[in-house]
């Protein structure tokens, strides 16, 4: 089974899809697993569109700086493969520096590289602590590492992993430095065919909850139900008032849980938007038929990206 995923190799997306696989495989065993690095978001989804690989794992929403839209919009204009599963992995960003370059202080650093999303999460630290930088966008964080490990007569700064660090031989300047502590990135699992069935993803959480080392916000997760989740995609009949309410109405009164709700453009005119909708729910959940019924009775119409186990990485 081939999973393309966000690289080179280092990359936070690579973190993830190896955590996410290593979960799955203790549910139900997967066949023997190629990782493939990919250059760009579009390329892993590409590469799964065309079949070239089965599976294709790529950031979808960070809590600082919100949604990833390169994949959302991708995932509503391109393809129609589905969401299959959620993975949402802790991000410690870390200042990098070649082991050449032996700054006072990062005030020395010239240009900053990384991927936009490592970029906006530090801009707090980088304003205090490398101002007259230069910022520079890459496509990933290990490929700015990368870059930087191949310049060492340059005082240039990369903010990735740890691991990242490691592999292309650079100096850990500092760790954690993104400007919030609770920093996490969302990760989804597109691919035409589910790789967990419901009822081994059932006996897995039971016995997850039954395991008294479990983490405390895990068995919480767990117990609250917060393991499953459908993201719905909810387009207007027309722009008359009101129609957001409606839709939320149907939700709201079956108590149907919904953790994120967002608006895009559908590119067809100015202020004309597609409704984004996420909500947890039981494995089995017999209310969201009969919500989503109702959205499309009122003239929307409702397309479900994906009905999805969600994963988070084991403290
Ligand atoms: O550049 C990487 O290391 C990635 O895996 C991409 C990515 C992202 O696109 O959000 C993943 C997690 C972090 O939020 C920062 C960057």
């Amino acid at each position: 089974m081939k999973i393309a995923y966000l690289g080179p190799r280092g990359t936070f997306t690579e973190q993830a899809v190896q955590a996410l696989l290593a979960q799955i495989n203790e549910i139900s065993k997967v066949d023997q697993i190629e990782y493939i690095p990919k250059k760009t978001i579009p390329d892993c989804l590409v590469a799964c569109k065309n079949k070239e690989v089965q599976y294709a794992l790529v950031p979808i929403e960070n809590s600082i700086e919100g949604s990833v839209n390169m994949t959302l919009d991708w995932i509503i204009h391109e393809g129609k493969i589905p969401i299959q599963a959620e993975y949402t992995l802790p991000i410690q960003q870390s200042a990098l520096i070649h082991p050449q370059f032996n700054p006072a202080s990062l005030d020395e650093v010239e240009k900053v590289f990384s991927h936009p999303q490592a970029i906006a999460q530090c801009h707090h630290f980088l304003r205090e602590h490398c101002p007259g930088s230069e910022w520079i966008y890459m496509k990933s964080t290990a490929e700015a590492v990368e870059h930087v490990s191949k310049n060492p007569q340059e005082k240039w700064l990369a903010i990735g992993t740890s691991i990242a660090a490691k592999n292309y031989n650079l100096s850990i300047y500092q760790e954690s430095i993104q400007d919030y502590d609770n920093n996490h990135t969302r990760f989804v699992l597109l691919g035409e065919d589910p790789l967990v069935e419901k009822q081994d993803f059932q006996d897995w959480l039971t016995s997850q909850k039954e395991t008294e080392s479990q983490e405390e916000d895990e068995v919480q997760k767990s117990e609250e139900g917060f393991t499953c989740k459908s993201s719905l995609l909810i387009t207007q009949p027309e722009n008359f008032p009101g129609t957001l309410y409606q839709v939320l109405a149907a939700f709201s009164w079956r108590r149907l849980d919904l953790t994120r709700i967002e608006s895009r453009p559908t590119k067809k005119a100015l202020g004309s938007y597609f409704f984004l909708i996420d909500l947890v729910h039981p494995i089995d959940d017999i209310l969201l038929p009969g919500a989503i019924a109702e959205v499309e009775a009122l003239g929307f119409q409702v397309r479900v990206l994906g009905r999805y186990p969600c994963f988070f990485k084991k403290r």
